[in-house]
């Protein structure tokens, strides 16, 4: 149970001098309080024995009033400390997860779902954060507030009725252990469907429109429905077992307040005390329940953030399997070699990739066309580097890839792929994402090679136009073209199109591929497409089925092959004449 707040040492070691301030306030306010139930039971005694003068009433008048002034300052001192802290304690989560996330490559998000992850990034780093903040407040304000009324009780009444009054308490502190148990148990259940449910509502935005094609509106509706019942189910049963704790506490008290009365009016009835000391002694008592029931929602606050803090963990120690790179700095591009290179995908059952045999020199342009499934993306994955590198050999000239810094290798590829991934910024914004300090010039330029000059044009705000969720919808098509300007604006060492040009016409995708021929002489291009005009002029066009390369060559060389690629370039010829 306490093991979160273990966790979280370094945080309260980097932020000792605020929770050394709260403690100190805190010791310094629980005195003041308690110092108010001794002076009532004065007064009270001062009555019976009719001794209260005006002189002393005016003292004790004075004493009280000036504890509670001091009491409630510093509570107010230790609270703000304290709850500070638990802020910073978010901050710093959040800025260690997402840090992570960037670091992660695509293996990690295979594991976790996007729902899950924002789930444990947001509840679960606040749970965390409640066990910095209002954890330790319990832990150190009730302990100190429950040790001080005790010792109070002993010292200012008497042990012996103190001893006897608590000891019901014995019983109490058993049963919250095994309630807690239960609270972790069903709160980690609570929070997996949470993570659930967070990833439905996001499948759902997303399929927004096939579902409404599908007309598949109430199907969800039932469904989310199904799930937001269990959820409440589930949420329930945490908020059951937590509802027993002051209950709890209330029905142990009252054994307490029982012996109390019982035991404490016999040692009045002997002398041994006095009404004041039992009328004080039962202030004490009314006094010990907060702590008592804090102490219960200690528990309570201490297993949920254990239960978020193993799920935050869970995250923050998954890697991603990529192997140490090395500490090489890459320039400039070389040939890329890769010899026998096998893969396989973590989760598949068969190899993706086989003996993948190939040079790419620099400066060249390569084509990678292949029927649905046969590897083109598992190839360009590998040339990415987002997966761990397969058997194999895989160089850049002389050098293994993994020689090379990893990080600072992306910096040659400017990458377009297949699922066009916009920000919901303006289309400058977008474009210049590749290459941060871009003029208007060369963004313009970029428009240019991808062909999307027309089509700014049309856009009343021109490069100012908001794009995606804040701004207007643009076709896929357009989508493809501003992807494609953001890759050139960098104008890479490697450009890597990943069927990239599937939503434009076969006249825009003829331009686009003589632009870029153009303006990347020396460079080197991977175009993979399932269009084989796209890959016509390309150096060598390899041919993949089955994570094999079947077929390589020139266009004309494989023209002359007459296998899988005459046939299809044929297919596709006659289609595009057709449609013309
Ligand atoms: N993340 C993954 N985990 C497991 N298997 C995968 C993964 N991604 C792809 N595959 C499998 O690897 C094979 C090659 O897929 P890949 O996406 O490389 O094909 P592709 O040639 O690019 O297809 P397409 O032209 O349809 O985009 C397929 O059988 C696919 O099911």
């Amino acid at each position: 149970m306490f093991s979160v707040m273990f966790k979280l040492k370094d945080f309260f070691k980097q932020n000792k001098k605020d929770y050394l301030i709260s403690f100190f306030t805190m010791i310094a306010s629980n005195l003041f309080s308690v110092f108010i139930p001794y002076l009532i039971g004065r007064i009270i005694d001062s009555i019976i024995k009719q001794e209260l003068t005006g002189a002393l009433l005016m003292k004790f008048g004075g004493a009280f009033l000036f504890s509670l002034v001091a009491a409630y300052l510093l509570e107010f001192t230790w609270s703000y400390y304290l709850f500070t802290g638990s802020a910073k304690l978010q901050r710093d989560m959040r800025k260690n997860m997402m840090a992570h996330f960037l670091k992660m490559r695509a293996s990690f998000y295979e594991k976790f779902r996007v729902g899950d992850l924002m789930a444990r990034s947001t509840q679960d780093i606040r749970s965390i954060s409640d066990t910095a903040g209002y954890g330790m407040m319990v832990l150190m304000n009730a302990t100190l507030f429950l040790v001080t009324i005790i010792t109070m009780m002993g010292v200012s009444v008497s042990w012996r009725l103190a001893l006897f009054s608590l000891f019901p308490l014995i019983f109490l502190a058993y049963t919250f252990g095994k309630v807690g148990n239960i609270v972790e148990k069903r709160y980690t259940i609570a929070q997996d469907a949470f993570s659930s449910l967070n990833n439905d509502v996001l499948e759902v935005i997303d399929g927004i429109r096939v579902i409404r094609a599908y007309v598949k509106e109430e199907d969800y509706v039932d469904t989310f429905r199904k799930e937001t019942e269990s959820m409440l189910g589930k949420n329930n049963k945490v908020a059951e077992a937590n509802a027993l704790f002051t209950p709890m506490v209330k029905f142990f008290i009252t054994f307490s307040n029982i012996i109390a009365f019982g035991y404490g009016a016999y040692l009045v009835s002997q002398n041994v005390l006095t009404v004041g000391d039992i009328v004080a002694f039962q202030m004490y008592l009314g006094m010990i329940v907060w702590p008592i029931i804090s102490i219960g929602e200690l528990t309570n606050v201490l297993r949920q953030g254990s239960a978020s803090m193993i799920r935050v963990e869970e995250v923050l120690d998954t890697k991603d399997n990529m192997e140490e790179s090395g500490l090489k700095l890459i320039e400039t591009a070389d040939d890329i070699i890769m010899h026998g290179l096998d893969f396989q995908y973590p989760s598949s059952t068969d190899k993706n990739l086989k003996q993948i045999d190939i040079v790419i020199p620099k400066g060249k342009m390569l084509g990678v066309v292949g029927k649905t499934g046969a590897g083109k993306t598992t190839f360009l994955r590998q040339l990415l580097r987002q997966y761990p590198l397969g058997e194999g050999e895989f160089r850049y000239g002389d050098t293994n890839v993994l020689d090379y810094q990893g990080r600072h290798f992306q910096k040659l590829i400017g990458y377009v792929p297949q699922d066009h991934v916009l920000f919901s910024r303006s289309v400058r914004e977008n474009i210049a994402f590749g290459k941060g300090s871009a003029t208007d010039e060369e963004i313009m330029e970029s428009v240019h090679i991808a062909a999307f000059e027309d089509d700014l044009l049309r856009m009343e705000k021109g490069l100012d136009t908001m794009i995606g969720e804040k701004g207007v919808s643009i076709s896929g098509g357009q989508k493809q073209r501003v992807s494609i300007a953001r890759a050139l604006i960098k104008d890479p060492e490697i450009l890597i199109l990943d069927d990239s040009l599937s939503a434009v016409d076969a006249k825009t995708e003829q331009k686009i591929i003589a632009n870029i021929q153009n303006v990347r002489k020396g460079k080197t291009t991977i175009i993979s497409t399932h269009r084989l005009s796209a890959v016509k002029q390309a150096d060598e066009i390899v041919v993949l089925e089955d994570g094999v390369i079947i077929e390589r060559g020139t266009h004309e060389a494989l023209l002359k092959l007459g296998g899988w690629y005459y046939t299809q370039f044929l297919r596709q010829e006659l289609k595009e004449g057709d449609e013309e």
